[in-house]
């Protein structure tokens, strides 16, 4: 079954082309880095899998579920930790989890069991009463991720979820959201412009300007070449 399908997607801004022809699969339950450097389109192709921008121009699929005839039920399946956190930083852990389970209609004792898996599962039980501007960088990155997954989504969307975190953190939340994968058959999406993210096992996607150069198994692409130097002379930019 395919987590995710985008077929064909093309965006402008104006008279400037952010994605161009874009067409990819991803099956269900796999692991799939998006790797691009600054502008490549990474950021656009989520605003519009995430409908915060549409686009008359091509197909997106989330879980079997077409976002532009069915949103509610593709954005439903849908876990997204975005660039910029949107973390309440005056509300506790448990306050901002609460509040994000009642926008997706949880309440009382399911909510509160499935605030307290997600939290088990990045390792926060422990920090559920902490305000959350009180919290590093790291501990709020795997709160993010808690949150979007609460409601039991089929895929989770991260664009570029490790920016300014130190190498020790940004290798824990990489590890632990491929373990999210492989144990819970999660389809992640995984943006970044990192290298060391991701794994041979993974699927590769690699954007730039705005056009998909590579799909498929990142070993199999890099080909015994360290993938930072694959990347490199295919694209002639440096992670
Ligand atoms: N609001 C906008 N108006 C005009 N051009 C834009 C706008 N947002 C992005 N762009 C341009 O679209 C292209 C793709 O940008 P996008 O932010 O999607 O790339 P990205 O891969 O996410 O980069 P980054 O890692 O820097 O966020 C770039 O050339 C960028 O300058």
């Amino acid at each position: 079954m395919t987590g995710l399908r985008v077929e064909n997607l093309s965006f402008s801004y104006r008279s400037k082309t952010a994605l161009s022809g874009v067409s990819f699969e991803v099956a269900s339950g796999m692991f799939c880095a998006l790797l691009g450097p600054n502008g490549a389109g990474k950021s656009t192709l989520f605003a519009l899998m995430t409908r915060l921008f549409t686009s008359p121009q091509g197909r997106i699929e989330i879980a079997g579920h077409d976002m532009a005839r069915s949103p509610r039920a593709a954005l439903k399946r849908m876990g997204v930790v975005f660039q910029q956190p949107t973390l309440d930083l005056d509300l506790t852990v448990q306050r901002n989890l609460d509040y994000f389970s009642a926008l997706h209609g949880l309440s009382g004792r399911t909510a509160r069991s499935r605030i307290d898996e997600a939290l088990d599962r990045l390792g926060m039980r422990d920090k559920a009463s902490e305000i959350v501007r009180n919290l590093n960088g790291g501990h709020r990155r795997r709160l993010e991720i808690a949150r979007c997954l609460c409601h039991r989504p089929k895929v989770l969307l991260l664009d570029e979820p490790t920016v300014g975190l130190d190498a020790a953190t940004r290798q824990a939340i990489t590890e632990h959201v491929h373990d999210l994968s492989r144990s819970d058959g999660l389809t992640v999406l995984w943006a970044t412009h990192l290298t060391d993210e991701i794994r041979d096992g993974d699927q590769l996607l690699v954007l730039h300007h705005g056009r998909l150069l590579e799909n498929g198994q990142t070993g199999e692409l890099r080909g015994g070449v360290p993938l930072a130097q694959h990347f490199l002379s295919l694209t002639g930019e440096t992670e």
